[in-house]
């Protein structure tokens, strides 16, 4: 197992969040987290890289125990995150949005990994353009660029899709299959475009309240599931 969670609760200050949270990530899979808004998935990704107040529970990915482990050594486990709102910073350049996600590299290697230069040709020809220039598209593409250049086994994606005109959405949803599909890369995306879930995901949980309701196979997330748990 890649990452896993056994009984994970969450807090911000006293307000718990998460409660009881298992599930387990395998090698290689897609792990789609869905829900209304509000029921905690931010707060499952958060958790993983260590971003609430406390928690309690025990989070592993591979052989190690992380839950203890402060933020910035998560992503040294092999960890990336794409935050919600994609967390780019506007005033530095793309090279300098790229080069922050090695600074957590074990090897601390100080260079952009080919990698996300071939896969986004756009940031390839735009290293000294300012980020704040980007479109929304192209921010998405540098904030996962960013998180690939810790050199992650798995990505945490927060609704990348969110606020990205819709055909882009299809572009940015090609792009998350190659990394997995091809490159091998497990993914854990939170989606409220049910399409792109159904597209990419192996396997789903579903949250409400802070709690997993379902899960099981893609394959399995009824549209009576569906219904229950995101409409509103
Ligand atoms: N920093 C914080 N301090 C206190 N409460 C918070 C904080 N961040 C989020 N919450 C609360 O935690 C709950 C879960 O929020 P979370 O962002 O994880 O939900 P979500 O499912 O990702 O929703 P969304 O899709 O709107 O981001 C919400 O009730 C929210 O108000």
């Amino acid at each position: 197992m890649l990452l896993s969670f056994d009984k994970v609760s969450s807090y911000y200050g006293a307000t718990q969040i998460l409660r009881n949270v298992s599930f387990d990530l395998e090698q290689g899979q897609c792990l789609c987290v869905l829900g209304r808004n509000g029921v905690g998935k931010t707060t499952i990704m958060r958790t993983i890289m260590g971003l609430t107040d406390r928690t309690t529970g025990s989070i592993t990915m591979g052989d190690e125990a992380i839950a203890n482990k402060p933020p910035y050594q998560r992503a040294g486990y092999g960890i990336g995150y794409v935050p919600q709102g994609r967390g780019i910073l506007a005033d530095f350049t793309v090279r300098e949005n790229i080069l922050l996600g090695t600074f957590a590299r074990k090897d601390s290697a100080p260079e952009i990994p080919e990698l996300c230069l071939r896969i986004f040709p756009y940031l390839r020809e735009n290293l000294d353009r300012r980020a704040g220039l980007l479109s929304g598209g192209q921010k998405q593409q540098l904030a996962i660029a960013r998180a690939l250049a810790v050199g992650p086994q798995v990505l945490l994606l927060d609704e990348p899709t969110e606020g990205i005109q819709p055909n882009i959405v299809h572009e940015i949803g090609e792009i998350l299959r190659m990394l997995n599909k091809e490159l091998g890369i497990s993914l854990i995306l939170t989606e409220q475009h049910i399409k792109v879930a159904r597209k990419l995901g192996d396997a789903f949980l579903m949250v409400d309240n802070g709690r997993v309701v379902a899960r099981g196979p893609i394959d399995e997330m009824t549209d009576e599931l569906v219904e229950r748990h995101m409409t509103i």
